[in-house]
């Protein structure tokens, strides 16, 4: 394996590398190298690191125990950027803003291996100091190893307790650190938990451990008990079609299962969102459905297999049109009907029975599946994601006739988001809250609804919320 493989030296009578620019060897340690490269394209580009990894893996042929190197370092490296930011910046003699980003990534990475990983620290930093010599020069390669060997000086804990804020006068910020998240993330856990302390700390570090994979077996196709015997799964403990998946199950894409659509790859919490949507009574008519934000087409396939068996239709509504197309291949032979359309403005008329709103969202009930999204993610972004969620749940509040039920949805537990634009909406429509935790059945520690918050760390899903609402029968 590479990771303590000595890095390769310059050979006697070699000329110096050039100072005025980077240059690239052939790669010594695809693990490392590939880590950084995928630090680097989340930076410059954007990228995801759990589609940019796979690709990079593929296509460097980077196999086995290097491929799984790479990915504990890449995502560990991402998911702590901003712990390590503020470790390396307390070994520096500059502000960290001053540090070249190229450069910058390597630390990161240099960092992580010596703080959160059992690489030994002479191979964390020969190797970093190697990758920042190839890739902005002998000149900065120096100054890589004495911060490193700074870093080195101490472990994470002794880190931490150093440049933490005080816990006492600073719970939020004091985790925050610890638990490598953004201040304003943890405030808004904190906010949503209604606690500071150790359920916040667990809130928090669920957001790094590894989730189960659950399958959702289709309803009306094939019984949860079947799909669990079949993979070797377990039935999920709260939704009736769920199954969890044993830890370090492969990529299931090429599964005959998921092929044929008896199963697919979905978190229970999303499974019970859908199923609490068509759970809730209504009097008359139920045969018309509506799923405003269809895309990709969890929700719309699960709730299109119920509708086949109650007799029903799905109206899926998709503003982008790739992905408005990935909700037509997910409900194939169900009946459902695919819009490309805002759901603002869809156009459809005020006649369904059952509407539910899957907002687009800041996504912070899902950290723990995009390394670096807790460190992209800004502030401002929930004030523009408000206020497109406020006017789709409007807009679902006029598509449901009097007495319908719509249930909003978003992946994510910031008040905001949730309990904000609940009661703004059902302000502003005279709509009815009704207690979700009803629709949950058998789901523990819901707290005071009538809201439902799904946890990672007290469910072991997504942190998925739901609200419903109803059109009051006389308007
Ligand atoms: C949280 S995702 C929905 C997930 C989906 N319900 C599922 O279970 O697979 C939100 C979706 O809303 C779509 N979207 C964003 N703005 C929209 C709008 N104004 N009208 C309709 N869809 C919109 C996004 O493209 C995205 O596909």
């Amino acid at each position: 394996m590479s990771r303590d493989r000595k890095p390769a030296r310059p050979q006697r009578g070699r000329p110096a590398p050039r100072k005025e620019g980077p240059r690239r060897p052939p790669p010594e340690d695809p693990p490392r190298r590939a880590a950084l490269d995928v630090l680097r394209a989340i930076r410059e580009r954007d990228a995801y690191a759990n589609l940019a990894l796979p690709e990079l893996l593929r296509d460097r042929r980077i196999t086995g125990r290097d491929a799984s190197f790479a990915t504990e370092l890449t995502y560990g490296t991402a998911r702590a950027q901003g712990l390590l930011d503020e470790i390396i910046r307390a070994c520096l003699d500059r502000p960290l803003d001053k540090v070249d980003a190229v450069v910058l990534d390597a630390l990161r990475l240099g960092a992580y291996q010596l703080l959160r990983t059992r690489v030994a620290q002479h191979a964390a930093v020969t190797s970093t100091v190697d990758l920042v010599r190839a890739d902005a020069g002998s000149h900065v390669a120096g100054f890589a190893n004495a911060v490193l060997r700074q870093v080195s000086e101490k472990d994470e804990q002794a880190w931490v307790e150093e440049i933490a804020p005080d816990p006492a006068t600073d719970p939020i910020g004091n985790l925050a650190l610890r638990s490598a998240h953004p201040r304003w993330v943890a405030r808004s856990f904190a906010e949503a938990l209604g606690d500071r302390g150790p359920e916040l700390e667990a809130a928090l570090l669920a957001d790094d451990a590894r989730p189960a994979v659950h399958l959702v077996a289709r309803p009306g196709a094939i019984s949860a008990e079947e799909l669990a015997a079949i993979t070797g799964g377990d039935p999920a403990p709260y939704s009736p079609y769920g199954v969890h998946l044993p830890p370090g199950t492969g990529d299931l894409a090429d599964s005959e299962l998921i092929k044929e659509r008896l199963a697919a790859v979905q978190d229970e919490g999303s499974q019970l969102c859908a199923i609490a949507t068509i759970a809730v009574p209504v009097t008359g008519e139920d045969t018309r459905w509506l799923d405003l934000c269809a895309g990709p087409g969890g929700k719309a396939a699960l709730l299109g297999a119920l509708a086949e068996s109650a007799g029903a239709t799905l109206d899926a509504v998709e503003k982008a049109p790739h992905r408005a197309r990935m909700v037509e291949r997910a409900t194939e032979d169900l009946p459902v009907t695919v819009h490309v359309a805002d759901g603002r403005e869809s156009g459809l008329d005020g006649v369904y029975d059952r509407v539910l709103v899957d907002a687009p969202c800041t996504g912070l009930g899902a950290l723990r599946r995009r390394p670096e999204a807790r460190w992209r993610r800004k502030p401002s972004d929930v004030a523009e994601l408000t206020r497109l969620q406020g006017q789709l749940l409007l807009a679902a509040l006029d598509l449901v006739r009097p007495g319908g039920v719509v249930s909003y949805v978003v992946c994510s537990p910031h008040l905001a988001e949730t309990e904000g634009v609940v009661h703004e909406s059902a302000r502003r429509a005279g709509a009815r809250t009704l207690d979700a935790r009803e629709f949950f059945p058998g789901v523990p520690t819901l707290g005071a609804g009538p809201y439902v918050q799904l946890w990672p760390h007290r469910h072991g899903t997504d942190a998925m919320f739901c609200a419903i609402l109803r059109k009051p029968a006389d308007s």
